[in-house]
């Protein structure tokens, strides 16, 4: 990152009545925005290896979409001022192809049969289906009221003007802006270089796969889940392991993901807990604030920056709780990395629908109901929640296909109320 980022310190001064013990989530995002800066780095690749990147730079058309006016249909070209109310009989000419242009003259009452894409015979500007016609040797006719003039014609540059914006920059390059780039002719395109992210998981209790199960210990899953949702972003993962609770290890994990990464990510240890290295740590190694969100699950989190070898790396200390773990990261560290890659920020389109039962919901703090949106046998959308919502309970996570978000103001969600959902479909 190239500016002097601002202090932590000095973003909270930006933001009105900015309480780390009691953050609502809106806020943390405002943080996060002053926080994040994009990453100005650009490389060229091909188009094949640009799917989900990012688009560096303005794409503006070389060239007019189609070159040309051509045909929408096959059938037969004709003048469209000699349409009328009548029966409309012409004189075939010849046969238009698509790939190359045809010679001939047309003079009135005649027409062109042409294939679909083909140019346009000069001076003639409609197309009638082959299906619409009779025809009968060199002879064509068709019943009035099939075609206007202008039908079935494609005009030069209806797609794209030479000279006329084509992509933005920030964009993230889909399926359809693959074809585009492609239908310009480019075959490389600028794009931000791909952000690093470098995450470990903390904690003594925390197993590694492969290690025998012991008491009192669990399985490590939040190194998987963060993996799975920073891959569907399309980053360049940098995987740490389990990291124990000593502060020689964390030192080294910390320095380690800080010189080589844009950004980090850990979970455990931001709590109030007693045997815990990880905030003192995170201290020690940056400018790193320690919040108290109105939210559940996700209440704590540490967020940051840790400066090594003369470049800086956002720290996003996550809760250990798994689940808090994605909700954290939907909620917050992906619209915050998503402007770390130079990506527009795109706020997730909530879908409304109707809760299909009752909710307790205290104002006063954003909640995130694991659950399910089905379609009702009357069309409805109907909401309704996937068990156990404990923070630690992932299987409810896992039936789920999107989070209820319960907004901070919101009470007692009754029965039929309309709640939004964040769907998981193109998110995670
Ligand atoms: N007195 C308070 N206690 C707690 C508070 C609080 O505000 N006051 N907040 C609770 C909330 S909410 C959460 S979330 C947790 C977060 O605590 P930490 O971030 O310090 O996380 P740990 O204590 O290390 O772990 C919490 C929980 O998650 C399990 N865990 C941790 N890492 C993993 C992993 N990689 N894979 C699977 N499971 C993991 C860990 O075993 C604990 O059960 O604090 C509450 N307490
Ligand atoms: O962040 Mo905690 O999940 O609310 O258990």
């Amino acid at each position: 990152m190239s500016s002097t980022p601002k202090t932590l310190e000095q973003i909270a001064a930006e933001l009105q009545g900015y309480d780390p013990q009691a953050l609502s989530a809106d806020r943390v995002n405002d943080f996060l925005a002053r926080l994040v800066e994009p990453t100005t780095e650009a490389e060229t690749v091909g188009i094949f290896d640009a799917l989900g990147r990012v688009l560096a730079d303005d794409v503006v058309s070389p060239i007019s979409v189609p070159p040309h006016d051509n045909s929408a249909m096959d059938g037969f070209a004709l003048r469209g001022s000699e349409l009328t109310d009548r029966p409309l009989t012409l004189r075939n000419q010849g046969t238009a192809y698509a790939g190359k242009a045809w010679a001939g003259a047309v003079g009135p009452g005649e027409c062109v049969k042409i294939m679909t894409g083909a140019i346009m015979p000069a001076g003639l500007d409609t197309v009638v289906p082959i299906e619409f016609v009779k025809v009968d040797g060199d002879t064509v006719t068709l019943p009035p009221g099939v075609v206007k003039p202008g039908d079935n014609r494609r005009l030069l540059g209806e797609d794209l003007m030479a000279g006329q914006p084509a992509l933005r920059r920030g964009q993230t390059l889909g399926p359809a802006a693959l074809g585009l780039l492609a239908s310009l002719g480019l075959a490389t395109v600028r794009v931000v270089r791909r952000a690093r992210v470098a995450y470990f998981s903390t904690g003594d209790e925390i197993l590694s796969l492969g290690e025998p199960p012991r008491e009192g210990a669990v399985y490590d899953s939040n190194r998987y889940t963060v993996f799975g949702l920073l891959t569907r972003m399309g980053v360049e993962v940098i995987d740490l392991g389990v990291v124990k609770d000593e502060p020689a290890l964390l030192e080294a994990a910390f320095r380690d993901a800080a010189a080589r990464a844009d950004a980090i990510i850990t979970s455990g240890g931001v709590s109030m807990g007693e045997a815990d290295h990880t905030k003192a740590m995170m201290k020690q190694l940056g400018d790193v604030a320690f919040w108290r969100i109105a939210m559940r699950p996700g209440r704590p989190m540490a967020v940051g920056r840790l400066n090594q070898a003369g470049r800086s790396a956002v720290l996003f200390g996550l809760p250990g709780n798994p689940v808090a773990v994605m909700v954290t990261f939907l909620a917050f560290v992906r619209p915050a990395l998503q402007r770390l890659m130079g990506a527009e920020v795109q706020a997730p389109v909530l879908l409304q629908a109707k809760s299909g039962e009752a909710m307790r919901k205290k104002p006063g703090r954003t909640e995130y109901q694991r659950g399910t949106v089905v379609r009702e046998a009357d069309g409805s959308l109907v909401a309704r929640t996937t068990g156990n919502q404990g923070s630690g309970v992932l299987s409810s996570m896992v039936q789920a296909n999107g989070l209820i978000v319960l907004r901070h103001d919101q009470g007692n969600v009754a029965v039929g109320d309309t709640v939004e959902v964040m769907l998981f479909d193109g998110v995670i």
